[in-house]
């Protein structure tokens, strides 16, 4: 596995053309490019993704697949995580130990967000979790909230925002802004599958932000979903609102 950023692009988008055209590939890398925006490329995260993505999936089939894919971008973003050093005692001797030096607050979107914040907690056993909760208006794809559980200050607390999709990015530029009021300067965005207008929007937003993706898709179409995408995260979880 390496990083790499901007020069890569190209090599990114030649390896999923390559993918369309059903030619043999491999995946070593993981990606670095603009903003800090993390592509997780891996087989078993491009398998798990594909279960979401195919129409087929039943809803607990997709939870499944979420949770599994949840589990790697999660361990992808905590790779620079600070840790102190303890000794711990083994049966034998005595070793270094680790601990982490300041979880972060996992504070997933409602709904849809819901689906990543077990598998999170369960990696980050010693993380806080806060909730927000928005649903986009069909006609105008504006976020409409409708939840806010968060801590009174974020000073100096790292902040993973867990989120499938990142389309138009409206619903995450809201929750960045709720945690900018309260003092945060270090948020990750985890999201299954960003769209580049999302991205975007991040990246021109000035908030300070990375993103931890399995994949960056092709576009947005008329109704604002993510094309190809997977359709409606919170419906295919939970059935229609
Ligand atoms: O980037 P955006 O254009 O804002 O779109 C992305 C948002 O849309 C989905 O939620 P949705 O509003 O469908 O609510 P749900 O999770 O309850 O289904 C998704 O989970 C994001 O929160
Ligand atoms: O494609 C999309 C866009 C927004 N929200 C979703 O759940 N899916
Ligand atoms: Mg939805």
């Amino acid at each position: 596995m390496h990083t790499c950023r901007y020069k890569e692009v190209d090599a990114f988008t030649v390896l999923f053309g390559s993918m369309r055209a059903g030619i043999f590939v491999t995946f070593s890398t993981t990606m670095l490019i603009g903003m800090e925006t993390l592509v997780v490329d891996h087989p078993i995260a491009a398998v798990r993704l594909s279960t979401m993505r195919d129409a087929r999936s039943d809803r607990a089939t997709f939870r499944s697949a979420l949770r599994e894919l949840t589990q790697m971008l999660v361990y992808e973003a905590m790779r620079s995580a600070p840790v102190e050093k303890f000794a711990v005692e083994t049966p034998v001797s005595t070793a270094t130990g680790y601990r982490l030096a300041s979880p972060p607050l996992l504070v997933p979107v409602l709904r849809a967000g819901l689906g990543m914040v077990d598998q999170a907690s369960i990696m980050i056993p010693e993380a806080q979790t806060g909730f927000v909760g928005m649903a986009r208006d069909e006609d105008t794809h504006q976020p409409v909230p409708y939840l806010e559980a968060l801590p009174a200050s974020l000073a100096g607390r790292q902040v993973f925002v867990l989120d499938p999709m990142l389309a138009t990015g409206g619903s995450l530029l809201h929750t960045f802004a709720l945690l900018a009021d309260r003092g945060a300067t270090d948020i990750t965005a985890i999201c299954v599958v960003c769209a580049p207008e999302g991205l975007k929007a991040l990246e021109t937003s000035g908030y300070p932000v990375r993103v931890v993706t399995a994949s960056i898709d092709e576009r947005l179409n008329d109704d604002a979903f993510i094309v190809p995408g997977l359709g409606d995260a919170g419906d295919r979880q939970f059935g229609p609102r």
